[in-house]
């Protein structure tokens, strides 16, 4: 079968590969001539563990290729997957330009039956809007079916997410089509849930909002934990061990990023908003969430008798390891806090670069860690990446001024930091 992929970001080069591995012929499109021209010379434009190699295999094998053009990729493919971006817009509602664009190109490009399907995530009734852009685009009406098959997957193990689901959502009101989705995933060992395309829509927002309040959960209780003096990271492991919990997502830190928990905990409390339903809990994780970084920069300040003027050394800037995506990521909402108080701020990031509007004489990246923090009157660790856990910190504590460490992920072992001369302080768990 042959399959178009529109929108060729994270989750659409992903789920293009994913095909192409499984051996179907898959077509990649995006309007981002550059990123086209890229991907068709085996060249990625972000950071994935795994990805490069699989695109250059499948561009060697001829599985996968890129093209700009809507009309060429639409009329010849059968089967469509929308991957297009669903950013926050000023509100706090799903964009869906990009969604409407390519529902209006595949309507005016048509030429026979399309089996559409809906990656992006998309507020409840996009599904239905989408029906609809397409009629209204089309000069003959040919007939098609929307399917909804929302996408799981985490960046940083976006390959592995895509190979192993913890189950494949598919919501569509055509058996057929629905039928012909489910088959392009045969070879994935996975749970299948078939359901009506509201219902798909909903589970991917209330699956993205449960996370993010398990986290905040746990981060509301990390500042309660500081204060009694019990350390959360135990706390969270010894609940983690009944079943009905599980440890997943129960790691207390500086907050949660990303391109994804905080544009669709907004775009659910707006659903919500909409019809007039107060989604209180959601609201609380998010205020959560925001007031989090300042929470503990304003502990850790306290002890380092203010920032102004100090040095300060800042680990990992993307909003979790393993990817270069700075999307919300908390060490950037860090770094602002620490300029407003007139810090000097050194960063480090093994992949992921400081953007433009942030660098100055007084916030500089370096390449290496132990560059970094020389003559740092402190360390923040804001992702947790394996080079920081890996570090050699009892040399690195020779190039700092003074042996502190703000361990924003709890990631470090505080005990033996404190063995090696360090100050430390974590999230919850002094
Ligand atoms: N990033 C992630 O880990 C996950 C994202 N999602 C959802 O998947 C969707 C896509 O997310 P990302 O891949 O992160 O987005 P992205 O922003 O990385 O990529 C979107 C791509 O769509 C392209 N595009 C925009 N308009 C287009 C058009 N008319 N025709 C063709 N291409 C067009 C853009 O140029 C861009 O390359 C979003 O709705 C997101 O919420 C879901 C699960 C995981
Ligand atoms: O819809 C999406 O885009 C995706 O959003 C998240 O994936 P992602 O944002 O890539 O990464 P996560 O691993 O979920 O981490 C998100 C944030 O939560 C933080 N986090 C995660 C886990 C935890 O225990 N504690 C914690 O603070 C991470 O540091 C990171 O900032 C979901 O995990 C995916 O299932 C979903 O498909």
């Amino acid at each position: 079968m042959n399959i178009l992929i529109m929108g060729m970001g994270y989750v659409g080069v992903t789920t293009g590969l994913l095909f192409a591995e499984l051996g179907w012929q898959v077509t990649g499109l995006d309007t981002d001539t550059i990123k086209i021209q890229a991907l068709s010379e085996g060249k990625l434009s972000f950071y994935e563990p795994g990805l490069d190699l699989l695109l250059k295999k499948h561009i060697e094998s001829g599985n996968i290729n890129f093209i700009s053009s809507p009309e060429k990729g639409i009329r010849e493919n059968a089967i469509i997957f929308i991957c297009v971006g669903t950013p926050s817009d000023k509100d706090g509602s799903a964009d869906l330009q990009a969604v409407r664009g390519v529902a209006q190109s595949i309507g005016s490009f048509m030429n026979e039956y399309k089996i559409i399907t809906v990656k992006s995530t998309v507020p409840i009734d996009t599904n239905r809007k989408l029906v609809q852009w397409v009629q209204e685009s089309q000069s003959y009406p040919h007939p098609f079916d929307v399917v909804s098959n929302p996408e799981f997957l985490r960046e940083g193990s976006a390959l592995y997410d895509s190979f192993h689901p913890d189950r494949i959502v598919i919501g569509s009101t055509s058996e057929h089509a629905s039928t012909v989705i489910q088959s392009l995933y045969d070879q994935i060992k996975a749970p299948l849930f078939v359901t009506t395309p509201r219902t798909a829509e909903m589970i991917k927002y209330a699956s993205n909002a449960f996370l993010a309040t398990k986290i905040s959960y746990v981060n509301e209780l990390s500042r309660l934990c500081e204060t009694l003096g019990v350390n959360i990271s135990d706390v969270t492991t010894g609940m983690g061990m009944d079943q009905r919990i599980g440890p997943q997502f129960l790691k207390a830190g500086i907050g949660y990023g990303g391109s994804c928990f905080p544009k669709d905990s907004m775009a659910l409390l707006y659903t919500a908003k909409e019809n007039q339903i107060d989604l209180s809990i959601l609201d609380k994780v998010v205020a959560v969430n925001n007031s989090q970084t300042t929470h503990f920069l304003n502990l850790w300040e306290q002890q380092l008798c203010g920032f102004r003027d100090k040095t300060i050394g800042i680990l990992g800037i993307s909003f979790k390891p393993n990817t270069d995506d700075l999307r919300e990521a908390p060490a950037l909402a860090i770094i602002q806090q620490l300029i407003d108080k007139q810090a000097n701020i050194r960063v480090h990031d093994p992949i992921a670069k400081l953007p433009e509007h942030l660098r100055s004489a007084s916030v500089q990246q370096f390449d290496a860690i132990e560059i970094t923090l020389q003559q740092c009157d402190a360390v923040i660790l804001c992702s947790e990446w394996k080079d920081y856990r890996e570090a050699n910190w009892q040399q690195l504590r020779t190039v700092m001024n003074k042996q502190v460490i703000f361990d924003g992920r709890n990631m470090l072992d505080g005990k033996e930091m404190t063995k090696l001369g360090y100050s430390y302080f974590g999230i919850g768990n002094r």
